[in-house]
C-alpha cells in the first residue's frame, strides 16, 4: 500500500523522491501541517498524529531541524522561523559570540501505519559548521551549512551528493530498512 508523505514543502518532496527512488510506493500530500514546540522527536511525532487524522492509511511526516552546538541545540525545530524572520545574515550573527560554529543537521521521520498506530520516529543526523551563504539560494538554509569533509555548503554541492550524505538521507535509510523488515516479516 502507499504510504503518503505529508509536507507543504516542494523540495524536501524532490529530494525524498529522489532518495527513494522506486523502492517505495509514496504519494503526496501538500499540507502545511501545525507543529509543537518541545523536543524534535515529540514535535515529529504528533505532526504525524495531526496528518493521520486527516489521511486514511499509512502516513509518513517529516520535522527538520539546525542545531547549533554553541547554542545547546538551537534554533533546532524552530529554525524555520529564526531562518524567515533573520536570514542567512541572522543566523551567522546567532553564533558571532561564540568560537564555536559547528553545527548539526538533523531530519526525523515519523510514520503511522494506519489510525490509531504509535508514531514511530527514524532520525538522521549531518554534521558540519555554519559559514556565511554561498550558493543557490532556492532551499531554506542550505547555503549557510557546510557538512563535514566538503569545502562547499549544502547550496554549492550536486544534488546526488548531498542526497548521499544529508540528514534526511540517513533518516530515509532507517526508514527504508523499518519498512523492508516488516514486509520480510508479513511473507513469513
Ligand atoms: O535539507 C534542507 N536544507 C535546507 N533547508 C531545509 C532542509 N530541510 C528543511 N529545510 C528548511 C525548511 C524550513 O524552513 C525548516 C524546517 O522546517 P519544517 O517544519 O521541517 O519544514 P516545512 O515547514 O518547510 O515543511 P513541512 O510541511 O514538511 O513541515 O528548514
Ligand atoms: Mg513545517
Amino acid at each position: 500500500m502507499a504510504v503518503t508523505f505529508v509536507t507543504g514543502n516542494a523540495k524536501k518532496l524532490e529530494e525524498v523522491q529522489a532518495i527513494v527512488g522506486s523502492a517505495m510506493a509514496l504519494r503526496n500530500e501538500k499540507v502545511d501541517l501545525p507543529e509543537l514546540q518541545g523536543e524534535p522527536e515529540a514535535v515529529a511525532a504528533e505532526k504525524c498524529r495531526l496528518a493521520q487524522a486527516r489521511i486514511d492509511g499509512p502516513v509518513l511526516v517529516e520535522d527538520t531541524s539546525l542545531c547549533f552546538n554553541a547554542l545547546n541545540g538551537l534554533p533546532g525545530v524552530y529554525i524555520k522561523w529564526f531562518l524567515e524572520k533573520t536570514g542567512h545574515e541572522g543566523l551567522n550573527n546567532l553564533l558571532a559570540a561564540y568560537e564555536d560554529k559547528t553545527a548539526y543537521a538533523q531530519c526525523i521521520f515519523a510514520y503511522s501505519s494506519g489510525p490509531g498506530a504509535e508514531p514511530l520516529t527514524f532520525v538522521g543526523q549531518t554534521h558540519g559548521r555554519i559559514v556565511p551563504a554561498r550558493g543557490p539560494k532556492d532551499f531554506g538554509w542550505d547555503p549557510v551549512f557546510q557538512p563535514d569533509g566538503f569545502e562547499q555548503t549544502y547550496a554549492e554541492l550536486d544534488k546526488e551528493i548531498k542526497n548521499g550524505i544529508s540528514h534526511r538521507f540517513k533518516a530515509l535509510q532507517k526508514f527504508q530498512a523499518y519498512v523492508t523488515s516488516q514486509q520480510q516479516q508479513q511473507q513469513q
